[in-house]
């Protein structure tokens, strides 16, 4: 045969991808499903084990003919892409497999075995400054991360601020995410709102979100930790719509003066204006966390040292 120069497949007529071991597709029948553990609007987060190694999972079950009904493709497509930009984050829930079946997708992930921080908010009323420190340094860690790989949370929360077993934070529901393809569409109008208590005035205004919309809502989440109540909450949506475009909240007693601080810093109705922002006012993330408020918080793997026992604010 003549020795031609261009890569000629090997005679078992298989591409090099296909000769590299592929992991194993999983399917259904290799897990055991238990309990319901969550309810996402056009999904079923239950808890699993997959049956040869024993590891336990959290699984995302979507039904194939809700989601084209009801037009989420889009989002499904968003939130696996998102899912799979994420390299393994200690502090972000990871997406191990996926696989379908006639009815459902599946989306095998992070089981956080002690729930969500909500959970923990209700249960304790508030956090005490030392607790709220070191979670909302956790949340910052991980949306750093998000940042750099240009992904915009959008919907920020404390229900989507999972807790682990060892009582760390895993950052979770990716499916109304955004990802900046490039830097103009940093801001660009779009449809999606997110959850009333924690959505920008930008996004009220001129239905533009940015990274610095993960900012609003962080400032939210401080609010709530130490006030045991978010900043802005009305009777109904439109209510808390109205609080947040006029600006309206007060920072009660119980909050310390140095978490006031950086509160009054996040809660700013221009976004490029935000501690955080990646503007000349905003300062960008070295801004943020050398913010007094973080004092004493060793920045470093932080999800390797071990969190402060939860206590209520005094
Ligand atoms: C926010 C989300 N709630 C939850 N999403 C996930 C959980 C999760 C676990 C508990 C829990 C565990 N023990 N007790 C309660 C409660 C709520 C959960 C988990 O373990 N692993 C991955 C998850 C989500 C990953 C998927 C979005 C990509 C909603 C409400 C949307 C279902």
């Amino acid at each position: 045969s003549n020795n031609s120069s261009s890569q000629s497949l090997p005679q078992n007529n298989q591409s090099p991808q296909q000769q590299r071991p592929q992991p194993k597709k999983r399917a259904p029948h290799d897990f055991d499903f238990f309990e319901t553990i969550g309810e996402g609007s056009y999904s079923t987060v239950t808890h699993a084990r997959e049956k040869s190694t024993g590891k336990e999972f959290a699984i995302k079950i979507l039904n194939k003919k809700h989601i084209i009904k009801e037009k989420k493709v889009k989002y499904v497509n968003v939130e696996k892409a998102v899912l799979n930009k994420i390299h393994n984050h200690p502090l972000i829930v990871r997406l191990y497999y996926t696989f379908q079946d006639s009815y459902s997708l599946y989306f095998v992930l992070d089981l956080a075995k002690k729930g969500d921080l909500l959970g923990y908010i209700r249960k304790m009323g508030s956090f005490n400054l030392e607790c709220t420190k070191f979670y909302i340094a956790e949340i910052v860690t991980a949306l750093e991360y998000l940042h750099r790989k240009n992904i915009i949370h959008r919907d920020l929360k404390p229900e989507n601020i999972l807790i682990t077993e060892e009582m760390h934070i895993k950052l979770t529901d990716f499916g109304t995410a955004k990802i900046i393809e490039n830097e103009e569409d940093n801001g660009r109008a779009n449809s999606f709102v997110g959850t009333a208590e924690y959505v920008s005035p930008e996004l009220l205004n001129d239905k533009a979100t940015c990274k610095s919309s993960d900012f609003w809502a962080l400032g939210c989440i401080i609010y709530q930790l130490l006030a045991g109540r978010p900043p802005f909450k009305g009777n109904n949506e439109y209510q808390t719509f109205q609080k947040i475009i006029k600006m309206e909240y007060t920072l009660p007693d119980e909050i310390p003066d140095v978490a006031k601080d950086l509160i009054k810093k996040l809660l700013v109705e221009n976004p490029d204006h935000r501690i955080g922002a990646d503007t000349p006012e905003g300062g960008g993330y070295e801004a943020l966390k050398s913010h007094p408020f973080f004092e004493g918080i060793i920045w470093k793997d932080i999800h390797l040292q071990t969190p402060p026992e939860l206590k209520p604010n005094p």
